[in-house]
């Protein structure tokens, strides 16, 4: 028998992936999996249960939940010597990582993909001194909406206190004095929002048109800090994605060193993270994925 371990997160998305347990316990046994299945109890739950499946090596580390749970179990991925193959259900509100990847939220296809048709692909993921992250960490304006949310608001007004926190981020707009070490040089400035990905979409933007998940190196996206016309230029950005566009620096690197002493946190895939310094190796190809085989040829340039 092959070992699978289940690490799923019952309080993201709908918060409905309990009725489908039977269902895809049942798919993995018909494939002669013998399965462990865990609900992460709190946050960062996810982390120490990866760990313990990397210990006891399992075939397949299967994991659903949104951005977050992805971003927790590959926080420890990245602490363990074993890497076991992921397989990937998204059931979280955003699902950035599976949009980009083209995973389906139907669990009976994204099981397919798992069990039947899939294919395993080597991606990078990036080490920093703040941790480890799948797709995306930024600075700045909005990305932080989700955390710096006062939690007795959103507990009356739900949604609503996200807009609010939005409306007030639309006045406020940081400037961030930052310096930017990468591989052909550095850059210098004020900026208000920076962007470091390995992903086509951030927040459901499509932020780079062309990636590369697998070259050992990230996109780094950046807004110079202009007064009275940030939004303007997040809203081209964002909704018109022109190749270029005065304000916005985009580069692609491998070595990324980012100063900055702003008071604001680091967004790591969706989570919150330290402010301050961020140092970054990307570690190429070194997460092992299971993937729909039409992305495989559009996003993965170099498997080895
Ligand atoms: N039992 C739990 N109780 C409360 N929070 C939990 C529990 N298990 C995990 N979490 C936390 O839930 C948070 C949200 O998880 P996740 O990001 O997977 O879902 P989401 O926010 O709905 O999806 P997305 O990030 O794709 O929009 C994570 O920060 C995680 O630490």
């Amino acid at each position: 028998m092959k070992k699978c371990t289940i690490i799923y997160n019952p309080v993201s998305g709908k918060k409905d992936f309990d009725q489908h347990l039977n269902y895809v316990t049942r798919r993995l046994e018909e494939h002669e999996y013998s399965v462990k299945l865990y609900a992460t109890e709190r946050p960062k739950h996810a982390i120490s249960l990866t760990k313990q499946a990397c210990k006891e090596e399992v075939d397949l580390l299967l994991i659903s939940g949104g951005d977050g749970t992805m971003h927790e179990c590959l926080n420890g991925i990245a602490h363990s010597t074993f890497q076991p193959i992921i397989g990937y259900i998204p059931s979280g509100t955003a699902c950035d990582l599976a949009s980009t990847l083209k995973i389906p939220k139907d669990v009976e296809l994204a099981m397919d993909i798992i069990l039947n048709h899939g294919q395993v692909v080597k991606m990078d993921y990036t080490n920093t001194n703040k941790g480890s992250f799948i797709y995306v960490t930024a600075i700045g304006t909005y990305v932080d909406i989700s955390y710096v949310t006062d939690s007795k608001l959103k507990k009356y007004l739900g949604y609503l206190a996200y807009i609010i926190t939005g409306i007030k981020e639309f006045f406020t707009i940081p400037m961030i004095k930052t310096k930017i070490e990468h591989d052909n040089g550095f850059l210098r400035g004020y900026y208000s929002l920076i962007l470091v990905v390995n992903s086509k979409k951030v927040a459901g933007f499509n932020i780079v048109s062309h990636p590369v998940l697998d070259d050992g190196k990230v996109d780094v996206v950046v807004y110079k800090y202009i007064p009275l016309l940030n939004n303007l230029l997040y809203f081209i950005s964002f909704i018109l994605s022109p190749k270029v566009l005065p304000g916005v620096t985009k580069f692609r690197t491998s070595k990324l060193k980012i100063y900055t002493d702003h008071p604001h946190k680091w967004n790591m895939d969706g989570e919150e993270a330290d402010g301050g310094n961020l140092n970054i190796q990307v570690q190429k190809q070194a997460l092992k994925i299971i993937v729909d085989p039409s992305i495989v040829n559009k996003y993965f340039k170099e498997q080895e």
